[in-house]
């Protein structure tokens, strides 16, 4: 049993006014997996953590939190750690202890468990998220989407009947985040685990979801099954959002009967009149077939779209242009002199212009090789050369100023005690004619107003990677090296993003992004390379790497597979 009652729910975070929750009210029954959306900082994180009784000291809470009918805050503490698991949205908050080994094992100590069911317990977990080879790793030196898939291990090592999942895909690549869903589908339904998961990728999930629930500004905006919330976001929305909906989600909500059902005397709708509600949206027929089309539609449609009324600076016909901007000549990188070498003899070039985007899998090597490309790392063997000068003929002045880099952890790119200084503090680097100006342009430009003299340790995830952007667009660099950065944005925000993106591409920025996230390639780039095992083994425009490359054309059916395994 696992069942949460909540009631009128208030929480105020110390030293603000304005509650991040208010008056919440929601019933989660015993064995329901329930997808949370909504905007950054509407209070999803806030709510996870409540449920964990994982409140920030001094925050103040009123209404009442019922799990299985005792509230939270009497619950013995070791017998809700083992019956609630939460997974954060930052792995490097959740990391604990030295190694993956001890990592895993360290929930568990507390339990008293016999070292051989400790063992065994290991060895399932390990086995199944393919981490026997990172047992003896050190946790601070794994790649991020190693970081999220240890902690979610250690979070199971306990055999938790209720998971909270803050943005667990955030940082996995497609195939490991297909895997992951299929896997928490089938604790939920085998097991019975009540499974709350925070994403804003949710088209992904609503075909798996019992129930959605969206909240805006602290409230429950909509509460109801996923047909339903299509619906409202309809109307909320409007009609770009439905047609963006991937086929096979929309084929999947024809399955589901309507909510209203539930509480409502009106007659839901038949399989057929969902059918001609869902094709409402003016899109071509052919479009609910396949999915990859879609894709690579979209990016023919954003390649004509940028190509007619931005021309390309890959273009210009300027002198500097013969030579790439930047090219990695046979890097060789190895962390230590023990460990395998992550780049074998990396060979790379980026022209002027280009909006490339780096693909991998989890681990693969893309933000060790954005270190080297930014110069922040030296490779052992080879070079890295900036219009045609080695980067060892250049001073850090130079390379900082001409080269911009956005790391995976946002919080790395902190060092004030608020938002603004941190901001004014780049714009100065940058030189700025008017510093303050640029600052508030920016902050206005991604919704950050309003934050601007908070603590960057006291924002929403999804606030700290704008404002970890913002800091690096406010460099201006000539080119920008960008870590993921779509990841724990909502969609309105990644909008605006690809606009500015768009705007200061035109204005002759080079971009380089490593994602996982398809569909900003799909949308923007003009060049997509897949990094794997040390070297660039695939490099074409998006149609190209899309249609040749199994791995990710995989990745664009991911929704099928799940679509049919939910059915
Ligand atoms: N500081 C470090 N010390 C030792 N090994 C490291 C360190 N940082 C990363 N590694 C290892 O180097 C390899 C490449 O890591 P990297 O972070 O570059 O991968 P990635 O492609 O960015 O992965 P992800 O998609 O998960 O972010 C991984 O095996 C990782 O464990
Ligand atoms: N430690 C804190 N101190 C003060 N305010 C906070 C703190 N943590 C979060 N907030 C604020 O509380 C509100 C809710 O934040 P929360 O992290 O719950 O949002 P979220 O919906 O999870 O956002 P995201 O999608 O960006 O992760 C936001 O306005 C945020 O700025």
């Amino acid at each position: 049993m696992a069942h949460y009652e909540l009631q009128k729910v208030t929480f105020t975070y110390p030293e603000e006014t304005l509650p991040a929750l208010s008056e919440l009210s929601l019933s989660v029954p015993s064995g329901e997996f329930v997808v949370l959306c909504g905007p950054s900082g509407s209070g999803k994180s806030t709510l996870l953590r409540l449920l964990k009784r994982e409140v920030s000291p001094g925050g103040r809470m009123s209404g009442v939190i019922m799990l299985d009918q005792l509230p939270i805050q009497d619950w013995p503490a070791r017998e809700l750690a083992g019956l609630v698991g939460l997974v954060m949205q930052n792995p490097d908050n959740q990391l604990v202890v030295d190694t993956v080994e001890h990592e895993l094992a360290f929930g568990l100590e507390n339990f008293g468990l016999g070292r051989e069911a400790m063992r065994r317990r290991m060895a399932e977990m390990a086995g199944f998220f393919g981490l026997e080879p990172l047992l003896d790793r050190k946790t601070d030196e794994l790649s991020g989407g190693q970081k999220q898939t240890v902690n979610l291990a250690a979070v199971l090592m306990l055999q938790p009947r209720v998971l909270l999942l803050d943005e667990p895909l955030a940082q996995l690549d497609p195939l490991a985040a297909r895997e992951l869903l299929g896997m928490i589908k089938r604790l939920n339904e085998e097991w019975g685990i009540t499974v709350i998961m925070s994403e804003h990728r949710i088209d992904d999930l609503l075909p798996l979801a019992d129930r959605v629930v969206r909240m805006e500004l602290g409230r429950i905006a909509f509460n109801g099954n996923a047909r339903d919330y299509v619906l409202e976001a309809w109307d909320h929305e409007g009609e770009d959002w439905v047609s963006s909906l991937p086929s096979v989600t929309r084929w999947a909500l024809e399955q589901l009967p309507p909510s209203s059902q539930l509480h409502s005397d009106e007659p839901p709708l038949t399989v057929k009149e969902t059918r001609n509600w869902l094709s409402r949206a003016d899109m071509e027929p052919k479009l609910a077939s396949e999915t990859l089309d879609h894709k690579t539609r979209n990016a023919t449609v954003s390649q004509q779209y940028r190509h007619s009324t931005t021309p390309s600076p890959a273009s210009d016909p300027t002198p500097a242009s013969t030579k790439p901007l930047l090219a990695a000549d046979g890097l060789f990188y190895a962390y230590d002199k023990h460990s395998p070498a992550v780049l074998k003899g990396l060979e790379w070039q980026i022209r002027h212009g280009d909006w490339a985007v780096l693909f991998g899998g989890n681990g693969s090597g893309k933000s060790t090789l954005l270190q080297l490309l930014a110069g922040l790392r030296l490779p052992q063997r080879g070079a890295v050369h900036w219009e045609g000068t080695p980067f060892a003929r250049m001073s850090s002045k130079e390379r900082f100023s001409a080269i911009g880099y956005l790391a995976q952890n946002p919080l790395l790119h902190y060092a004030y005690d608020s938002l603004s200084e941190d901001l004014l503090q780049a714009a100065n680097r940058a030189e700025a004619e008017d510093p303050k100006q640029e600052v508030e342009q920016m902050a206005e430009r991604f919704g950050l107003t309003h934050l601007l003299s908070r603590h960057p340790h006291d924002m929403s995830g999804g606030e700290q990677q704008l404002g970890a952007l913002a800091i690096t667009l406010l460099g201006k660099p000539r080119l920008l090296l960008l870590d993921e950065p779509t990841k724990g944005l909502d969609p309105l925000a990644k909008l605006k993003l690809g606009e500015h993106l768009e705007n200061i591409h035109a204005q002759g920025t080079t971009l380089i992004i490593a994602t996982h996230d398809i569909e900003l390639a799909a949308a923007y780039a003009n060049r997509c390379s897949l990094l794997f095992h040390g070297e660039i083994v695939a490099d074409g425009e998006p149609e190209q790497f899309f249609q040749g490359n199994l791995f990710y054309a995989t990745a664009l059916h991911r929704l099928f597979a799940l679509g049919e395994a939910s059915s």
